[in-house]
């Protein structure tokens, strides 16, 4: 069996976060294994605490992991302040591994902080570097990059980019745009537009989280990075259809084995 690694946050709701990405990989059938970097209180209508996991705790999550079992892929997701920015690269460049899935996570849905503004230099410097995909949002790559988007042409421009500062491929994910919900693939060479149409609901809390495990967990299965996108995108498509009113604000995507079967995936390793 495929084993996949989520590196991110608590979400005490379980939409988001931890709990999304361990949901993702078993309706993927594929192993899943999580580093916990901090604990938020949350629900679906906001963040109400948080609480960072120590360096060393984290740092001792992942030698647990890396000492005992072979994982295929990994996702980073809330990582919240520096030092757990730093022991995070540092322990992935100890271990060599490099099927990394980086969601640029900063601020939730309902608002909240889920990194410290003078930790993105960090991200940046530290963690975009080691990445094989990079997810970011629009409000994400805005602050990456300093540069305004609105259309799919700056889309691009931005996916460049964050491309140039060392991430092998961006996916641009147009969740926050006004019409369609198109997201953009940029490995370097060429982009891929992945088309989405914008599915009428409130229900979106984890998203993000969910489609960057999605492509964590294909990658875990061998899945080379623009079918694995592909893939995924099909996957959130139908977990946002099938969104749970769940909750008295946001409510999260549905994850089911028979979902990630009627979004047309193949069982290839
Ligand atoms: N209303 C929607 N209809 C269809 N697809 C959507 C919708 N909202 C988001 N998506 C898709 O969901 C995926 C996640 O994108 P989004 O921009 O919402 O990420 P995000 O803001 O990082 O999510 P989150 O912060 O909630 O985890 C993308 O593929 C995006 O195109
Ligand atoms: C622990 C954790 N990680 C990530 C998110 C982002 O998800 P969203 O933007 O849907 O709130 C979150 N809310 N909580």
């Amino acid at each position: 069996m495929k084993k996949a690694l989520t590196i991110a946050g608590s979400d005490s709701s379980g939409g988001a976060g931890i709990q999304a990405d361990l949901k993702t990989f078993s309706a993927h059938g594929v192993f899943g294994m999580s580093v916990i970097t901090a604990i938020t209180a949350q629900n679906t209508q906001g963040v109400f605490a948080v609480q960072d996991i120590s360096p060393e705790m984290i740092g001792r999550q992942i030698d647990a992991i890396f000492d005992d079992i072979d994982v295929d892929a990994l996702k980073i997701g809330m990582v919240s302040v520096t030092d757990t920015i730093k022991v995070i690269a540092e322990k992935l460049q100890e271990y060599h591994f490099s099927q990394i899935v980086l969601d640029p996570v900063m601020i939730s849905k309902s608002g909240y902080s889920l990194l410290q503004p003078e930790a993105g230099e960090a991200l940046i410097k530290y963690l975009l570097p080691l990445a094989m995909v990079v997810t970011p949002n629009i409000p994400e790559a805005e602050v990456i990059t300093g540069l305004h988007i609105e259309t799919l042409a700056d889309m691009k421009k931005a996916a460049k980019a964050i491309h140039d500062l060392g991430a092998a491929n961006v996916l641009i994910k147009g969740g926050h745009m006004e019409d369609d919900a198109t997201d953009i693939l940029f490995d370097g060479e060429k982009y891929l537009e992945y088309p989405g149409r914008r599915i009428d609901t409130k229900h979106t809390h984890g998203t993000g989280c969910t489609l960057s495990s999605s492509i964590t967990a294909n990658i875990a299965r061998g899945i080379p990075v623009e079918r694995a996108v592909e893939q995924s995108k099909r996957y959130i498509t139908t977990a946002i259809e099938h969104s749970l009113a769940i909750g008295k604000g946001v409510g999260p995507t549905h994850h089911f084995y028979e979902l990630y079967q009627k979004a047309g995936m193949t069982d290839e390793q």
